[in-house]
């Protein structure tokens, strides 16, 4: 039976992935296909699906019925490929010059096929090789602004809101988040990860009474607010980049969450680089600023051209909801800084330092970072302040 007709999920080899590609004429006539599983995210296969006759190529991403990271002991609903495949159109709609395109889905086969973004590089891995992507936080605040904005109580209706809100329920993937970010490294978790060296500086944050009442907070804020359509896994091994292009893909969290949690994420991604990079520190930092600073400009833009609601019409409320934003960001990214040194899923930024002591520094900078912006949101104002903690720990 074609596999277009398929009626229960298989997950693909590479022939079959082939096969799907064939199946849905994305190439020219009797083209010559070579296949390639090149996923190294933790979740799902990827193929790369290459016209060898010209060079033109398509992704075939699959969800497996579980985690690839950990295997079949932690089973994964399939349903996440429909979030995704979801959230790339809406995405897609909203900001389409930083959004794969998407060719083809199958809720059954849990399959994506889109856009091929292999000319690019995946921003971490270029980080790490020393690339610093001029146009990539210019690209970002717009993203960040268009996709938070339109997805909002005030860039579309509230009753079209709600729609989304049900479509994009997405409990399963939430709950890894809940857990992996908000619960699981501030207590001597099973799923942490660490290296000896962090010891004291971990055992320090588990009996932090005032840290775990902010993340309690956070996590809150996490569990109840749909305020817009998040990607909810903005980190820089999520985004492509060279330097004029930046694309995000890779949405399979996504839900109506704090609009916050996702300017949160890029924040602190950067903030990796802010550590570690010595060498082009000055210009992550700057990154930082224009990430925000374009966010504002684009948002504030955005709220008083296509606002949907007159009430809200006010630089007051503007500015209240823009407060808030930065608070959450600037907490949500504490946690993110912790999460990715300590528990179960690191980042290359830290890890791939190799002299051990220089790696260990890093680490603590990215703990004591991590829970001052926690703790302190409220007090880190504005962008000065916020760059001037930064440079606090450095
Ligand atoms: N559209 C794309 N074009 C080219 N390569 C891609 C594309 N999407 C994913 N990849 C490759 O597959 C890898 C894993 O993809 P990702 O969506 O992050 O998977 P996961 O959901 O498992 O994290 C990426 O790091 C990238 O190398
Ligand atoms: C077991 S999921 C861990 C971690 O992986 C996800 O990232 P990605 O799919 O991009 O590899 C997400 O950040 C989860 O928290």
């Amino acid at each position: 039976m074609s596999l277009l007709k398929q009626t229960t999920y298989q997950s693909f080899t590479e022939t079959t992935a082939k096969e799907l590609a064939l199946a849905l004429n994305l190439f020219s006539d009797n083209p010559e296909l070579s296949c390639k599983e090149i996923g190294d995210g933790n979740l799902n296969l990827v193929f790369h699906i290459v016209d060898e006759k010209n060079g033109k190529g398509v992704i075939i991403k699959q969800a497996l019925p579980y985690a690839k990271v950990v295997g079949e002991s932690w089973p994964l609903t399939l349903k996440r490929a429909k979030i995704e495949a979801d959230a790339l159109k809406i995405f897609g709609s909203i900001a389409p010059n930083y959004v794969p395109e998407v060719y083809y889905t199958n809720d059954v086969l849990a399959v994506t096929v889109m856009e091929d973004l292999s000319h690019l590089l995946i921003a971490r891995k270029g980080f790490i090789k020393g690339e610093t992507y001029p146009l990539l936080s210019q690209h970002l605040g717009e993203y960040l602004a268009r996709t938070l904005f339109f997805t909002s109580d005030y860039g579309l209706s509230p009753s079209v809101k709600k729609e989304q809100v049900q479509q994009f329920i997405n409990p399963e993937l939430c709950k890894i988040t809940e857990d992996l970010i908000f619960t699981d490294p501030f207590y001597d978790a099973e799923t942490n990860e660490f290296e000896a060296g962090l010891r004291a500086a971990v055992e320090d944050l588990w009996k932090d009474g005032e840290l775990k009442f902010h993340v309690n907070v956070l996590k809150k804020s996490f569990l109840t607010e749909a305020e817009v359509l998040l990607h909810g896994d903005l980190h820089t091994g999520s985004i492509f980049a060279d330097n004029s292009a930046t694309k995000v893909i890779d949405p399979e969290f996504a839900f109506y969450g704090p609009a916050g949690f996702d300017i949160g994420q890029v924040f602190a991604n950067l903030l990796f680089q802010v550590i570690v990079n010595e060498q082009n520190q000055a210009l992550f930092i700057k990154h930082l600023e224009t990430v925000w600073n374009v966010f504002e400009d684009q948002f504030t833009h955005l709220w008083n051209t296509e606002n949907k609601e007159n009430l809200a019409q006010s630089s007051a409320f503007l500015h209240y909801n823009l407060a808030k934003f930065f608070e959450d960001a600037l907490g949500f990214a504490g946690c993110e800084l912790i999460r990715r040194t300590i528990g179960l899923a690191h980042v290359a930024d830290l890890d791939s330092i190799v002299e051990e002591q220089t790696r260990l520094a890093a680490k603590r900078k990215s703990l004591e970072l991590g829970g001052i912006l926690i703790k302190q949101r409220k007090e880190i104002k504005d962008l000065g302040a916020f760059i001037g903690t930064v440079k606090g720990v450095l």
